[in-house]
């Protein structure tokens, strides 16, 4: 399309509006570009594309050129994320030519030419794990992860069959986990209901560390809507699951999704794991526990880059405090020789080895292994997860 000043423009001021607007708020950004939308109706399917794609781009840009004016960061960070822009046509029209190389080619142009430093689109990278590697996770923000799904055993071949004669374009990961161009949509496909699961890659890689027996009493206390409980119970439909979380609300998502799935038999509570869980569990101990622990989420911040811009350090020592406290309570509730499972979508050493430590240093537990699932590397999340053993 040729390239137009005046469109471009528009374009620009529609994208300063929007930021303007949520500056200062500390609510996802999906949610309040979802109102904006809802309140700017004349915007038109295209205008709404465009405005949430500069958005986006320009959250990746963390903290790098904080002191370069809004476009100039605007046009950097179109200049990183696509590989063509109307913007740095007008605005970085110096870097135009070479917008096509591939990603770690134009940072190194960008350090080379215009003193860009890596290490500023996260200011907490001092913070990540030794165990991630730093450029390659920096450099993976510019990128929009991948959608991926979890299919069930018994229609796999089914639902890929579909996919092909509907010309929709997919990776196969592996017989069960396809990828897709995120913003593809399938939830408009009605053959496909019920068949599969929307499931991050790396949280579908957390099975290899559950393994469970038949008949056996496993407690998920972070349960949310039911995504691990849902992998849980795939590979392992013959053990006795408890779910449980803090939110009410949460938990009748999971009913919605379990009865979707055909899974009837589980036991369901309310527990907050700050207070006293004696009061709801006695002093019931399980064969396994999965702490998939309320945290940063540092380790997602690629589907929600406009947390490299709000988040608080202050906010990385609460997570790591309320880690801790979670912990020592659910502890109480694990069997002699049972694991308990730690996970976290973070990146940050505080939130995972540092309470691994703790846990063995303080609740008596050996360390049998720990990870990190390195989803930088395949355009999933990154989480980290940590298989204890009650001594
Ligand atoms: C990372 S999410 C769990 C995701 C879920 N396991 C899944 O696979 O989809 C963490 C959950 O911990 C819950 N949570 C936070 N604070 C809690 C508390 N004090 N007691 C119990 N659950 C809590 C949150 O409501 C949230 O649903």
């Amino acid at each position: 399309m040729e390239i137009s000043e005046k469109r471009t423009h528009f374009q620009v001021r529609t994208f300063e509006r929007i930021l303007a607007g949520y500056a200062g708020l500390r609510v996802p950004f999906a949610r309040y570009l979802t109102q904006f939308f809802k309140e700017n109706k004349q915007m038109g399917s295209k205008d709404r594309r465009n405005a949430s794609r500069l958005c986006y781009n320009y959250f990746r840009l963390g903290h790098a050129f904080d002191g370069a004016t809004l476009v100039e960061r605007l046009a950097m960070a179109e200049y990183l994320c696509e590989s063509q822009s109307d913007i740095v046509y007008i605005y970085k029209p110096e870097l135009y030519d070479t917008m096509s190389l591939p990603l770690v080619e134009k940072i190194a142009y960008l350090k080379e030419h215009a003193d860009f430093q890596l290490s500023a689109v996260n200011i907490f990278a001092e913070e990540i794990s030794p165990s991630i590697a730093l450029d390659a996770y920096l450099t993976n923000q510019f990128q929009q992860p991948d959608l991926f799904i979890r299919l069930k055993k018994s229609s796999a071949s089914r639902v890929k069959a579909y996919l092909k004669a509907e010309d929709i374009t997919f990776h196969e990961i592996d017989a069960y986990t396809l990828a897709f161009k995120n913003g593809t949509s399938l939830q408009a496909h009605k053959p496909l209901e019920g068949l599969f699961e929307v499931q991050d890659l790396s949280s579908q890689q957390t099975i290899s560390f559950m393994q469970a027996s038949p008949r056996e009493n496993w407690w998920d206390a972070c349960a949310a809507s039911g995504g691990k409980a849902l992998l849980f119970l795939d590979h392992f439909p013959q053990v006795n699951l408890l779910v449980s979380d803090v939110r009410m609300s949460i938990l009748k998502n999971l009913d919605e999704r379990f009865a979707n799935a055909g899974i009837r038999n589980y036991r369901k509570r309310i527990i907050d794991l700050l207070a006293d869980t004696s009061e709801v569990l006695g002093a019931e101990q399980f064969d396994g526990v999965i702490l998939d622990a309320p945290c940063s989420g540092s380790g997602t911040w690629g589907r929600t880059p406009e947390q490299l811009s709000i988040f608080r350090k202050e906010q990385l020592t609460e997570f790591a405090t309320l880690q801790k406290n979670i912990v020592t309570n659910v502890a109480k509730h694990v069997k002699k020789g049972a694991p308990l499972i730690y996970i976290t979508c973070s990146v940050f050493a505080k939130e995972n080895e540092e309470v691994v430590a703790y846990i063995e240093e303080e609740l008596g537990f050996t360390r049998e292994k720990m990870s990190y699932l390195a989803g930088y590397k395949q355009q999933a999340d990154t989480m980290f997860i940590a298989r204890l053993i009650k001594k």
